[in-house]
C-alpha cells in the first residue's frame, strides 16, 4: 500500500482486525516516520516512510503481486512514474484516487501490469466499508477476482463500469462525511431544544445505529415502510417529516451528488 492515510489505513486496519484473517504480509508507506512507526504496530505490516528512506516505495513495490495506491489524486502520476520499472511484471496496481482514469494510470505503467480502479469508503475500518471496483487495461478475471477478494475482506463490494465510479464516489465513498454531517446537525438541533451535548450526542447516536440496523435486519420492509411504522397519523412524526420535506430532500441530495461528480470529472482532468 502505498500512501497510507486516511482512506488506505482504513483497508489495511479493516484487513489486520482481530479475526480477520490477512494471508500475506504487507508493506506499506506513508511520509512520515512516525506515522510509519504506528503503522507498523499492525500484525504482519512492515512500514517504511519516505522523509527516512526516499527508496521506500520504490523498495515497497519490488516483489509485490498487488500495490493499492492511496496518495491524493494529483500525486497518483508522479508516484506511478517514480515506480514504475521497479514493479514486478503482470502486477496488479489499484488506484482509491477519486476521479483518476484507468487510462491515466495506465498511461503511466509498464505495459503487461494490470489496471483496477476502486472506490472504497472508511467504514472498511470496521469491515463495514463498500467499495466499487472497475476492471482497467489489462485487468483479466484473475486480477478482479483479487481486487475482488481484498474489498471484499472489508466489506461489500460491487463491480461496475468505469462510468458509475464517479457516482459511488458521491454516494458511497464521500457517503460516510454526509451521514456524519446529518448526526452532527441533529445533535445540534437536540442542544438548540434543550438537551444537553452528552444526551444529545449519545441518543442521536443510538438512534442513528439503531435505525440502520432495523433497516439491515429487515430489507423487506425497507426504509419507506420502516418510517410509515414510526409516523402515526395525526402524530407527531408526521410534522417534523413534513417540515424535512419541504426543503425537497431528494432535489437537494441529487444536487450534492452531483456536485461531487463534478469535482470528480475536475479531477479526471487534472484540476
Ligand atoms: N478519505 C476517504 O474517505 C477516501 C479517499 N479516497 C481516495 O484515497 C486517496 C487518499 O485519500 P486520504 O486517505 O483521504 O488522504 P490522506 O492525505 O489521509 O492520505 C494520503 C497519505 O499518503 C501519504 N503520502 C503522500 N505522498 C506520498 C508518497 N509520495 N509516497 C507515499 N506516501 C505518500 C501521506 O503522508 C498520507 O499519509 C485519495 O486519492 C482519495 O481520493 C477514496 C475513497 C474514500
Ligand atoms: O473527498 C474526496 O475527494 C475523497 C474521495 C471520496 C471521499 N474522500
Amino acid at each position: 500500500m502505498l500512501g497510507t492515510g486516511n482512506m488506505n489505513g482504513a483497508i489495511l486496519a479493516g484487513l489486520t482486525r482481530p479475526g480477520s484473517a490477512l494471508a500475506d504480509p504487507v508493506r506499506v508507506t506513508t511520509r512520515s516516520q512516525s506515522s510509519a512507526d504506528a503503522l507498523s504496530q499492525r500484525p504482519g505490516v512492515t512500514a517504511a516512510a519516505l522523509e527516512s528512506n526516499p527508496d521506500a516505495n520504490r523498495e515497497a513495490v519490488r516483489g509485490a503481486g498487488l500495490v493499492i495506491v492511496g496518495v491524493k489524486p494529483a500525486m497518483v502520476p508522479d508516484l506511478l512514474d517514480d515506480i514504475a520499472a521497479d514493479l514486478e511484471p503482470g502486477a496488479l496496481v489499484i488506484s482509491i484516487a477519486a476521479g483518476l482514469e484507468t487510462k491515466t494510470i495506465a498511461a503511466h505503467l509498464p505495459a503487461g501490469i494490470r489496471v483496477v480502479r476502486a472506490m472504497p469508503n472508511t467504514p472498511a475500518t470496521l469491515g463495514l466499508g463498500v467499495t466499487a471496483i472497475c476492471a482497467g487495461p489489462g485487468a483479466d478475471a484473475e486480477a478482479m477476482a483479487l481486487a475482488h477478494e481484498v474489498f471484499a475482506s472489508v466489506g461489500q463490494v460491487v463491480e461496475l463500469p468505469e462510468a458509475d465510479i464517479p457516482t459511488m464516489g458521491a454516494l458511497t465513498g464521500s457517503g460516510p462525511a454526509h451521514v456524519y454531517l446529518l448526526i452532527e446537525r441533529m445533535i445540534e438541533a437536540g442542544q438548540a431544544l434543550g438537551l444537553d451535548a452528552e444526551t444529545a450526542t449519545e441518543s442521536v447516536v443510538q438512534t442513528f445505529r439503531g435505525a440502520v440496523e432495523m433497516v439491515v435486519a429487515d430489507p423487506d420492509a425497507g426504509p419507506a415502510e420502516l418510517r410509515r411504522r414510526v409516523t402515526s397519523p395525526n402524530g407527531t412524526t408526521e410534522r417534523s417529516i413534513a417540515v424535512l420535506e419541504d426543503a425537497q430532500l431528494a432535489d437537494l441530495f441529487t444536487r450534492s451528488l452531483r456536485a461531487n461528480v463534478r469535482r470528480s470529472e475536475e479531477l479526471a482532468a487534472g484540476a
